[in-house]
């Protein structure tokens, strides 16, 4: 079974390994989207694959150090593409949240990147 949760942050950010004329290159902001989705059995207890509330509480700090911040200011993301941005998501979700498959960074409702782990 596949869940799925969403959250949305406020950030800026700019492109610095962008050209100079790419319109990416300044600084400028989004309302990103982010999914997680988790993989697993449905407990025949529960009925939950994991509680939402669980994820919802885990992520949270996460989503804190993200919102209304200048993402190029962040360990880890100096080049902050939707791309690296869900891997550091990932990278830091994956260890609390061992039901994790995907990792989706939209920074407009047109463009998103899906990261699923190694690749
Ligand atoms: N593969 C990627 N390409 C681009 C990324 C990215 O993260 N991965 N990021 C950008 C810029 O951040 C840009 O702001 C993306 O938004 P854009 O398509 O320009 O849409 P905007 O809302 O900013 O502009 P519209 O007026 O709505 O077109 C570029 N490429
Ligand atoms: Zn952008």
């Amino acid at each position: 079974m596949k869940i799925t949760q969403a959250f949305t942050f406020e950030a800026a950010h700019c492109l610095p390994k962008a050209p100079e004329n790419h319109r990416c290159h300044q600084m400028h902001g989004h309302s990103y989207h982010v999914e997680l989705r988790l993989e697993g059995p449905v407990d025949p207890d529960t009925g939950f694959v994991v509680d939402f509330v669980h994820v919802e509480a885990t992520f949270r700090p996460l989503l804190q150090r993200l919102d209304h911040q200048c993402l190029n200011q962040i360990n880890g993301l100096e080049n902050p593409t939707a791309e690296s941005v869900a891997i550091w998501i990932w990278d830091q979700t994956k260890p609390l949240l061992p039901e994790l498959t995907s990792v989706k960074v939209a920074e407009t409702p047109t463009c998103w990147a899906e990261y699923e782990g190694q690749s």
